[in-house]
């Protein structure tokens, strides 16, 4: 089974709790981050919980609990896009973190190179690019359908891409003792951004489902359905996600094979308007239109959940 953390849950606008969550297998005290928008105010979050019960204050001496989960139990970073909302708690960060791998698209290590870690945006932390190389960060690529091992657990995993509106993003499957979960960076469905991408992804994941291995997803649903197709700036409503999971369910053995299936729903963009709910109204969509029978989850910032 895999634990997820979720440190951050929502898809933008204020800095605190952005786009990150963990994840490891039974039995082993190291995560993955997936994405890092918002990484130790997310971890404070789940020790109020009592997310992190394995994390004592002795244990984590001389560090606080929350500087222990951070430097000692954050293994490697998986980086699904170099959008700010994922990336802010990585960069921040970085002063107090120590050596590990952070793996990303090849288009994505472009960007924290040139963008971010050059010396203008932040001091370089990284492993290559301009200027003195502060070397905290090992920055990698694994090619796209490669597995690879996720630092050191024993979790792999394996990078498909993913269309965000012109900007590359991915998805990282990560497998350990025969077990998947899927973890998807931002996506638009495949109709509004002219691609097969979510279709190839779908094929890869319906036998997983068939052969009841893949224990969960975590994918966005960043806008209700009210918002207009052409302002979706690469982002899925209740109805596109529904309609992509359609096609999931037709690789997975047909009608029913999606049932009870956890799908974790990520990246819902916070509103200024007053008044309005967006997660209430996305759980609403969802729910209204959900005759796949998957279980829809709304993980709050801190919480845990095991699959
Ligand atoms: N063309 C655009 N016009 C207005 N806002 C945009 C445009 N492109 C991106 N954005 C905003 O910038 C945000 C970047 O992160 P997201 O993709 O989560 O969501 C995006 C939108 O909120």
């Amino acid at each position: 089974s895999f634990d997820v953390v979720a440190l951050g849950t929502q898809g933008g606008l204020s800095g605190d709790n952005l786009t990150s969550y963990l994840i490891r297998t039974e039995g082993d005290a190291r995560y993955i981050a997936l994405d890092a928008g918002s990484t130790l105010p997310g971890i404070a979050k789940g020790i109020e919980k009592g997310s992190f019960p394995d994390v004592t204050p002795e244990k984590a001496a001389p560090l606080t609990p929350q500087g222990y989960i951070f430097r000692e139990q954050i293994n490697a970073y998986f980086i699904s896009h170099p959008h700010l909302d994922h990336v802010a708690g990585l960069i921040l960060g970085s002063p107090d973190d120590k050596k590990k791998t952070i793996y990303t698209l090849a288009d994505s290590a472009n960007t924290l190179h040139n963008h971010y870690f050059n010396w203008k945006s932040w001091p370089n932390f990284s492993d290559a690019g301009n200027g003195e190389r502060l070397g905290t960060y090992r920055i990698n690529s694994p090619r796209v359908g490669q597995t690879f091992t996720l630092g050191v657990t024993p979790m792999r995993g394996v990078i498909y891409p993913l269309s965000h509106n012109g900007t590359a993003s991915s998805m990282l499957l990560i497998s350990a003792r025969g077990e998947s979960f899927a973890y998807f960076g931002d996506t638009g469905a495949d109709a509004v951004e002219r691609s097969k991408n979510l279709d190839a992804i779908w094929r890869v994941l319906g036998p997983l489902i068939q052969q009841k291995a893949l224990k969960g997803m975590i994918i966005e649903t960043s806008y209700d359905d009210a918002q207009p197709d052409n302002k979706l700036l690469g982002h899925l409503t209740p109805k596109l996600l529904l309609s992509e999971l359609t096609q999931l369910e037709k690789y997975s053995g047909g009608a029913g094979s999606l049932k009870d299936l956890p799908i974790v729903i990520s990246h819902i963009k916070p509103t200024l308007v007053a008044g309005k709910d967006p997660q209430a109204l996305i759980q609403q969509q969802l729910s209204a239109g959900n005759s796949l029978g998957v279980k829809f989850m709304f993980m709050q910032q801190g919480d845990k959940a095991v699959f």
